[in-house]
């Protein structure tokens, strides 16, 4: 009986089989007949390099007003590489974070490799590496309890405080030193922080936040060499050959990857010996996998090593906001006066405020909001990259494509937020024009399954350097001889990430009792 049914299960089976193709076929020839996004008019072989070149840095810029031509997504090949800029929030997320399957790798550059930097977390192409590593980096980051940092950075910021009584003018380095050193602190247990301003000049020698401080900007200071992906060639060149400086960059990359992975560990782990170890995300993880007698300590540890060096990543970024802050009150005292009537009227003048306390601040809160709008610390985020051919919206993105969203653009965009390069505050106060717009915190850290590991971290920094900061000091422009305003510091926009040099001010306490309660909580450290 059955051998009278084969032959048609044959048949069935072929007929389903040929079917599929058909629609496979047939979804392929439909995926390829579509067009790409629109984007400016490409040269033969060299594209779009031109256009970007021209414009410089400042692509993200360029960007947005080529949005009045071609639309949120704007197509660029650069040398054959398919680029897609995305300038609107709705199409990164649709993207970045829905299909985030598809758009979370990274493009693997080549100065980053040749200078050893190629196991970070930032520059992993999406697998099982970056989950552990982002696994690590989110347990202790996102949840602040885990670490129980918000009492960390309140104590922080109060030393931070003091360094500005002591030396106001320094105020950039105060800066550096409080994200630098807390993270530091929350990350190995190293106190490179000096508790006290006569103190600063020895932790500014710190050997470790030295370290963390050179491998950032270095690892940054790598995206200057794109032409290196472009022209590949010059990788052949010998070392002294001219115009081949990068030779001597990469091998000082190596040197302080290797450094940057591993001396900072070997500390820790010589603490926790000799039971002189503070509590960090070292001490916590390194504990854990020794208590489970993991099979895998060394591959784990080894994972964890890449992930912890990452954070000092976060340290350039949470500097340049605190910056921005202060370039934002000298720009717009009105913003100071506000900010300061309502913590006189919230918290009084006899303490210092509290990270409790940022609920019942919404102006300072809303300063806080618009800092990361209005000065966009990596204005087109950090490029992911396509790992399968895709269509939306009736448009083809082809595998390989570099993902950038338009972080500046984004935040600019007049039509969501009115007077954009103005700094405004109230608009993200109850029935301000923002109040129930996407918020900065929601594209600032970019998206998707490669969104910013460290964001609830640095908001709840800046928060209380805020809140601390402008509760004690009052921060004025100062004028030149003939009595004209010395022109505000500009950003450096030379790499991927801005960042912003001090100003000439005057940074001073408010009151003596001002100054007072700062020394007592420095002394009650
Ligand atoms: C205001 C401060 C900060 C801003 C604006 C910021 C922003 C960003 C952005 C835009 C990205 C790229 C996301 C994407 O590809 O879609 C990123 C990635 C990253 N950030 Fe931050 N960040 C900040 C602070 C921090 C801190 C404090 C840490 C420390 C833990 C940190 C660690 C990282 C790491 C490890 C990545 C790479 C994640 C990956 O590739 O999967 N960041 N950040």
């Amino acid at each position: 009986m059955l051998e009278h049914f084969l032959p048609l299960l044959d048949v069935t089976f072929l007929c389903a089989a040929s079917l599929l193709l058909l629609s496979i076929w047939s979804e392929w020839r439909q995926r390829s007949k579509l067009p790409l996004p629109p984007g400016p008019k490409r040269l033969p072989i060299v594209g779009n390099i031109f256009q970007i070149a021209v414009f410089g840095s400042k692509l993200w810029q360029t960007a947005l007003e080529w949005r009045k031509a071609y639309g949120d997504m704007i197509y660029l090949e650069v040398v054959g590489v398919p680029v897609l800029i995305i300038n609107s929030h709705e199409i990164a997320m649709d993207l970045l974070s829905k299909r985030s399957s598809l758009y979370s790798s990274r493009p693997q550059f080549v100065m980053p490799t040749l200078a050893g930097w190629e196991w970070t977390t930032a520059a992993l192409p999406y697998g099982e590496k970056l989950r552990k590593q982002r696994a690590i980096l989110q347990k202790f980051f996102l949840s602040p309890d885990v670490l129980n940092y918000k009492d960390f950075h309140q104590q922080n910021c109060h030393a931070f405080l003091q360094g500005l009584l002591s030396s106001p003018e320094r105020y950039d380095r105060h800066i550096h030193h409080l994200a630098a050193s807390t993270l530091m602190m929350n990350t190995y247990g190293h106190e490179g922080m000096a508790q006290t301003q006569c103190l600063l000049l020895q932790s500014e020698d710190d050997p470790y936040l030295q370290l963390g401080e050179k491998s950032a900007r270095a690892l940054i200071d790598h995206f200057s060499y794109l032409f290196l992906d472009f022209v590949p060639w010059m990788q052949l060149l010998p070392e002294w050959f001219p115009g081949t400086g990068f030779w001597k960059v990469a091998r000082m990359g190596r040197e302080l990857s290797d450094k940057l992975r591993y001396e900072l560990l070997t500390l820790t782990k010589k603490k926790m010996e000799d039971g002189t170890a503070k509590e960090s995300m070292t001490t916590i993880f390194l504990g854990d996998i020794a208590s489970n007698n993991s099979a895998n300590y060394g591959t784990e540890e080894g994972e964890f090593a890449n992930a912890a060096a990452m954070v000092f990543l976060g340290k350039i970024q949470t500097t340049t906001a605190i910056m921005n802050l202060i370039h934002a009150v000298l720009k717009h005292p009105e913003t100071l006066r506000r900010a300061q009537e309502e913590l006189d009227r919230v918290i009084g003048i006899d303490r210092l405020p509290t990270c409790e306390d940022r609920d019942n601040l919404p102006y300072v809160n809303a300063m806080c909001i618009e800092v990361l709008r209005w000065e966009a610390l990596g204005p087109l985020g950090v490029p992911h990259r396509t790992t399968q051919e895709d269509q939306y919206r009736g448009y083809r993105i082809p595998e390989g494509t570099l993902v950038l969203s338009n972080i500046w653009g984004i935040a600019n965009n007049p039509d969501i937020y009115p007077d954009p390069l103005e700094f405004k505050p109230e608009r993200w106060l109850p029935g301000g024009v923002n109040f129930n717009s996407t918020r900065p915190i929601d594209f600032a850290f970019g998206y998707g399954r490669r969104i910013c590991p460290g964001r609830i971290w640095a908001d709840n920094l800046m928060f209380i350097a805020a809140a601390s900061l402008l509760a004690t000091f009052n921060i004025e422009r100062v004028v030149d001889a003939s009595g004209k305003p010395i022109p505000l510091s500009k950003h450096d926009e030379s790499s991927i990430l801005r960042s912003l040099g001090p100003s000439k001010c005057k940074i001073e306490p408010r009151s003596e009792k001002a100054a007072r309660l700062i020394c007592e909580a420095v002394d009650s450290l």
